[in-house]
């Protein structure tokens, strides 16, 4: 049997590194090598699985050279400028990364395309497969109705969310811009308000919503004269997003340098 793939987490207190620990814990495949966390973090120097009952051995620590150390592969679910300190640190130690955070600029981008140069990274706003498989019927929808119909793309999450719109509904919008030929950074328009004239046509418009404990909710909707097509996925656990990162953890470990996303951890591309 090979042996198990040292996976380092980062942001390991939060939301998605909790689920994520949960995840590796749950694995004959993959061990918990590392655990990040803000110096900030009240649960620096703690054992990172203790909230399982199932102590690690790992404590969680701001120092990345010591988060890192052994590690193949770290799955990161922060904030942007928090994964791009780690993804420097990554390709200084050759760990390969799995970048789950959303809310990128342009610039930002660009810089993790370059660091991919060096090291394998595989980056997605959205793990589930379900999500992913939601792409993919975008695309043969949108191509099959490209005249006539309007497209809305509307999310909901929880209270807690700091980016909008979603990283999954950007990326949506990109998967139907593509597919009619259209540059989503001409066509999107965010929120309406006042009097905003008639809708024109080429546009794709985004609606955010924020409450309570949503986990995440996505719908697009063409919008035709006679009827109108809603394509929607709904999360009701964030563990399909672990699962999702501890695949695009295995794909990354076999791999060499280069920008992967779903699709290619999937089979899908
Ligand atoms: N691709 C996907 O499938 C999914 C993506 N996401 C994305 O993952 C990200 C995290 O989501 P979630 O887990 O809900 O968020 P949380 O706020 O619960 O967790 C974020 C974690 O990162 C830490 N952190 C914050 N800022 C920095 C920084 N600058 N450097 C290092 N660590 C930092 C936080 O520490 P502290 O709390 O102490 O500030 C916390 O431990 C978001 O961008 C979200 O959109 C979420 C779910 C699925
Ligand atoms: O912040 C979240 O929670 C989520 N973020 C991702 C996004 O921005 O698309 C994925 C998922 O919807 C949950």
């Amino acid at each position: 049997m090979n042996s198990p793939i040292q996976i380092a987490i980062a942001g390991s207190s939060g939301r998605m590194g909790r689920m994520l620990i949960e995840a590796v814990a749950n694995t004959d495949d993959c061990v918990l090598s590392g655990a990040l966390d803000v110096p900030s973090s009240p649960a620096i120097g703690q054992d990172a699985s203790a909230f399982l009952g199932r102590p690690s051995g790992v404590a969680i620590t701001a120092d990345l050279a010591k988060g890192l150390a052994g590690a193949r592969v770290l799955i990161d679910f922060t904030r942007p400028e928090g994964t791009l300190a780690h993804l420097a640190a990554c390709r200084e130690h050759g760990v390969a990364a799995v970048i789950g955070t959303t809310g990128f600029s342009e610039a930002q981008k660009a810089e993790i395309a370059e660091h991919a140069r060096h090291i394998g990274i595989m980056m997605a706003p959205n793990m589930s497969v379900g999500v992913n498989v939601v792409m993919k019927l975008l695309d043969m929808a949108a191509r099959a109705l490209n005249q006539g119909y309007d497209i809305e793309i509307i999310e909901a999450h929880h209270r807690h969310k700091v980016d909008a719109p979603s990283g999954t509904a950007l990326k949506m919008g990109e998967v139907v811009a593509d597919a009619l030929g259209r540059d989503l950074q001409e066509c999107a328009v965010y929120g309406r308000e006042g009097v905003t004239g008639e809708r024109d046509p080429s546009t794709i418009g985004f609606a955010t919503v924020r409450g309570g404990d949503i986990i995440g909710d996505h719908t697009v909707l063409f919008a035709g004269t006679g009827e109108r097509i809603e394509i929607s996925h709904k999360s009701s656990s964030r563990a399909t997003y672990a699962q999702g990162s501890l695949r695009a953890a295995r794909f990354l470990a076999s791999r060499g340098p280069g920008l992967f996303d779903m699709n290619d951890v999937l089979g899908l591309a």
